[in-house]
């Protein structure tokens, strides 16, 4: 894997954006700061509005200020990061108009060899129209790459169409597309306790596992993104690409390497395996919800229909609880309950694994059924793992006391001197440095929408809206009753 710094022209389409401004630009200064980018690089932002070089410059320090905090910016860093500023104006729908690219490429050129990485964080109704640009100026040469954020399509036909025309001008080694969990340092974190402790080899499958829950609880509400969320939806908006990620990482067989086919090929055999959600299986196997005027932490919220530009009438869901099946040999009979939602009580982000019981107790005269074993993996806030397991009671009283106790590896405890970084920093490294392992393939895209598209088909044909559920809680009651069903519950009512 390649890990040196490399030269690189950076062309940020949309970097007047709020991606841009809050996570793209202060990644980029963060990875100045450490040292990681090459003192050749160029980040070139493009915009529609005309701007001079300084003027663009000035900019971006008022964006690092509100997003980075004027503390944090280095004067030294900043002018090393200024250094490497140039901005391009330019309608991206007009082919003509990258001429105007070229030429910002061309001028103060030197001569190093260098990749070309265009991160497409624009609306995707643009991709097809920036590929055959830059291809007009000859920018899809064979080094450079494409990054394309999500959303990658709204179904399986969009997705197929918006990747066929990007394959018209590129190949899939050089098409990096974004889902920024996998950027995250605890979602990477999985490969690790996955694969580095052999602890866990043995245990991971039907066997040993009873049954494992992923859930991605949000605070916040549409955020002022009534429009486009409307049309997507939390189905489309987190479980067809964070959820299905995070779960294939979980379930995926052991990769030979740490390289992006062998990743890639085991998390596309999982979301292969996913048994369909459709008309036989809905009513039992998932549950949809939108919430209702409420409350966040103790301020008072509106419903969603009530949100800033909302419309009187939506059937779109804001929560949706799903039991997964993988059929193969690994997880035969191992139920993956994924959960997700806007107006939850708290942001949490968090895969609990509970084991099955021991096959025999020995200790059943003083504590009757033994509590199963539990790893929870934190992903965000508070990142890290706990491993919930019976121990002795000290004392000399009772011949054998036992009580459940945990043993808690915080992240920022155990690795206190370590900033975490944001997972768009590793992201745009990795897409710099050309590793692709982090970023997802075609393949996986396609099968996750089949997937999610059969889910969306049987609730449309079931004619059932989605069931109201109060901002601030966890969801509708019929998702809780989802897993009482199968003698089982969520891990939170706390
Ligand atoms: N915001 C976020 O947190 C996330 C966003 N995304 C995705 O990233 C993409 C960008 O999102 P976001 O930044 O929020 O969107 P914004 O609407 O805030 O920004 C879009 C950018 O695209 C530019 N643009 C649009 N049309 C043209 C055009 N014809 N020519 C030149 N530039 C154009 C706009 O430029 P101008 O300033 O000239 O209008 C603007 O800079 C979307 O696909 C979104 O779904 C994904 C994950 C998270
Ligand atoms: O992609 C998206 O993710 C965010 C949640 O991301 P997180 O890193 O804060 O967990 C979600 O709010 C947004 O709707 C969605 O588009």
């Amino acid at each position: 894997m390649n890990t040196a710094a490399v030269c690189s022209d950076l062309i940020l389409f949309g970097t007047a954006g709020d991606l841009a401004r809050r996570k793209l630009i202060p990644a980029l200064y963060q990875l100045e700061k450490a040292g990681l980018l090459h003192k050749g690089t160029r980040i070139i932002g493009v915009a529609r509005e005309s701007k001079t070089a300084q003027e663009y410059t000035d900019w971006v320090y008022a964006q690092l200020e509100k997003f980075v905090t004027k503390e944090q910016i280095d004067a030294d860093v900043w002018q090393r990061f200024a250094n490497k500023l140039h901005y391009c104006a330019m309608d991206l729908g007009d082919c003509d108009s990258y001429q105007q690219l070229r030429q910002v490429i061309d001028s103060d050129a030197d001569d190093a060899e260098r990749a070309t990485i265009s991160y497409f964080a624009t609306p995707p109704a643009l991709f097809a129209a920036i590929c055959e640009g830059l291809a007009s100026v000859a920018l899809n040469h064979e080094s450079a790459r494409v990054v394309l954020e999500k959303p990658l399509g709204h179904d399986l036909a969009s997705s197929q169409a918006i990747n066929q025309k990007v394959a018209e001008y590129f190949s899939e080694s050089q098409i990096y597309r974004i889902d920024h969990y996998l950027g995250k340092e605890t979602v990477l974190n999985l490969l690790a306790l996955r694969f580095a402790n052999s602890l866990f080899t043995d245990q991971w499958s039907h066997d040993r596992i009873d049954n494992i829950q992923i859930t991605a609880a949000e605070q916040v509400g549409v955020e002022g993104r009534w429009g486009y969320y409307d049309d997507a939806g939390q189905l489309r908006d987190m479980v067809q690409n964070h959820l299905l990620q995070v779960l294939a990482l979980i379930a995926m067989e052991p990769p030979t390497r740490l390289d992006a086919q062998s990743i890639r090929d085991e998390k596309l055999k999982v979301l292969r395996s996913l048994r369909p959600i459709d008309a036989d299986n809905v009513a039992d196997d998932s549950v949809r919800g939108q919430y209702t005027d409420g409350f966040s932490g103790d301020t008072k919220v509106p419903g969603y229909l009530k949100e800033e530009g909302a419309a009187a009438q939506s059937t779109t869901e804001t929560f949706v609880a799903l039991k997964a099946h993988i059929d193969n040999w690994r997880w035969s009979g191992v139920p993956f309950y994924l959960r997700t939602g806007k107006r939850m009580p708290q942001k949490r982000t968090e895969v609990v694994i509970t084991f099955k019981p021991q096959p025999h107790n020995i200790f059943h005269e003083t504590i009757g059924q033994l509590p199963p074993n539990r790893l929870i993996i934190r992903l965000q806030p508070d990142e890290g793992v706990e491993i919930e397991m019976m121990n002795k009671v000290p004392g000399l009283g009772q011949r054998m006391q036992l009580q459940p106790a945990t043993l808690n590896l915080s992240f920022f405890k155990a690795f206190e001197n370590k900033r975490i970084a944001d997972a768009y920093e590793r992201l745009l490294l990795e897409a710099i440095q050309g590793n692709q392992y982090l970023f997802v393939h075609r393949d996986e895209v396609e099968c996750a929408w089949r997937w999610i598209d059969g889910i969306r088909e049987a609730w449309e044909n079931s004619g059932e809206a989605p069931r109201g559920y109060q901002a601030g809680t966890w969801g509708p009651a019929a998702s809780v009753t989802m897993l009482a069903q199968d003698g089982r519950e969520w891990d939170d009512e706390i």
